[in-house]
């Protein structure tokens, strides 16, 4: 049964709605007729995206180098990566608007490479809004239903629907000047909506927003998602959070290439490659061998899940900054490590400390610390066995001391909602 997309009520008028601009609303739980997204070739029942070996090159540059990746009916998928690592060019293959050089894309199981955009069934939300500024909320909504020859009597209902999803039903008269910029991305989710979409592909929707608005946005955006369950979402970011919040699973590019895709609590917790652990969370990444009941460090023991790690292979151990306590371990179990401090910086709920440990860098999120340590303090770390991962090396060196750490925005002190 496909999800059903909030209908208005017999009456609604979005004029007469109340105002609210602040929530998406709680889609009624009831069934609807199977969506249909007029002059759509995609079916409104399909869902589902796959990259068959996609490239797109532009000239020299390969954008998207042979991408092989699935987002499952009903699944949310984080492209997630560093800028020029190829997130857009993937969505706008999807879309339409990039034609891969070589590989296929499949909706809902058809080949939609040669469709143009209007013919595939999705939506699509950018970070600017993209909102037609001489036009009105509600002519906003209706533009993509008029392009798909949507029948005219339809279209008054499914926009009202489509903005009172997103909170916004009481706007319908208003410019895109007279909101404000988390207004006007509802506007532009629900323009993406009222096509009542199986495939809603948003780039970087909430970059745009201040933090705090785009937090709430977060959470409404996984509401929206379990209002409707069966479109699939292919989000775009460069935002771990964001990724880690909204994701079922998250695919990791770099230099065009999909380096890893998984959980975000499979990412976090267990990363294959370095890059996945310095990108999805803050990571240390110590360069290590390995033993038969744990790792070397710098010359001293640590007892880790080695897993089928080779005995005297080098790979690569990933602390993560807030798993690391002051002190000797209480467990006997427990790991010591002692470093000079070389940076503090306070984070309100954390101090994060900068030390070196045998000449490798390595960070600590510490809470409640009642003094700042002076830079120079020798102190004692320790971490729970449990709490490291073993990556192997031959996927990715570890990166040696000095060099800048690859730590983009924190997730939310003590780690991810999903780890
Ligand atoms: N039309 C184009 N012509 C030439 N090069 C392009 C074109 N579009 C993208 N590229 C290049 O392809 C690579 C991937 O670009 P893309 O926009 O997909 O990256 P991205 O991961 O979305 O980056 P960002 O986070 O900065 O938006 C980049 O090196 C970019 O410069």
């Amino acid at each position: 049964m496909p999800a059903p997309i909030a209908r208005p009520s017999p009456g609604h008028h979005p004029a007469k709605a109340p105002l609210r601009g602040d929530t998406f609303r709680h889609a009624p739980a009831r069934p609807a007729a199977p969506a249909t997204a007029a002059g759509s070739a995609v079916s409104a029942t399909d869902s589902g995206i796959r990259f068959d070996r996609v490239t797109v090159t532009h000239g020299r540059t390969t954008a998207l180098d042979s991408l092989d990746l699935t987002v499952e009916p009903g699944e949310v998928m984080a492209l997630l990566g560093p800028s020029g690592s190829g997130k857009t060019t993937a969505l706008r293959a999807v879309a339409g608007f990039v034609r891969p050089t070589s590989g296929r894309v499949l909706i809902g199981g058809h080949d939609v490479t040669d469709l143009p955009p209007y013919k595939r069934g999705i939506g699509m939300v950018v970070q600017q809004y993209a909102l037609f500024p001489h036009m009105k909320v509600a002519e906003n909504v209706a533009f993509g239903l008029k392009a798909q020859r949507a029948p005219r009597a339809e279209i008054p209902g499914r926009v009202a629907e489509a903005l009172d999803m997103v909170g916004m039903a009481g706007y319908a008269d208003r410019h895109p000047r007279e909101l404000s910029g988390g207004q006007q991305q509802r506007v532009a989710i629900a323009r993406a909506l009222a096509i009542r979409p199986r495939v809603l592909l948003l780039d970087e929707p909430l970059s745009a927003l201040d933090a705090q608005l785009r937090s709430d946005m977060l959470a409404e955006l996984a509401r929206l998602h379990r209002e409707l369950p069966h479109v699939s979402l292919l989000y775009v970011t460069h935002d771990q959070v964001e990724a880690l919040t909204l994701a079922d699973r998250i695919a990791v590019l770099e230099s065009a290439r999909l380096r890893e895709c998984g959980t975000p609590h499979q990412l976090y917790r267990s990363p294959r490659t370095a890059f996945t652990a310095s990108f999805v969370g803050t990571a240390n990444l110590l360069p290590v061998t390995v033993r038969a009941d744990g790792v070397e460090f710098a010359g001293r023991h640590l007892t880790v899940p080695t897993g089928d790690a080779t005995p005297g292979a080098t790979a690569t151990l990933c602390v993560r900054p807030h798993l690391l306590g002051l002190g000797t371990a209480p467990d006997p179990q427990g790991n010591t490590l002692r470093g000079t401090v070389t940076e503090v910086q306070w984070r309100g709920a954390t101090h994060r400390l900068h030390l070196t440990v045998d000449g490798h860098r390595l960070m600590a999120d510490l809470r409640e610390l009642r003094e700042t340590p002076p830079l120079g303090t020798e102190l004692t770390l320790h971490f729970a066995p449990q709490d490291a991962a073993l990556i192997p090396a031959d996927i990715q060196p570890a990166a040696p001391a000095g060099t800048p750490a690859n730590t983009p925005t924190d997730p939310a002190d003590g780690g991810p909602r999903h780890a």
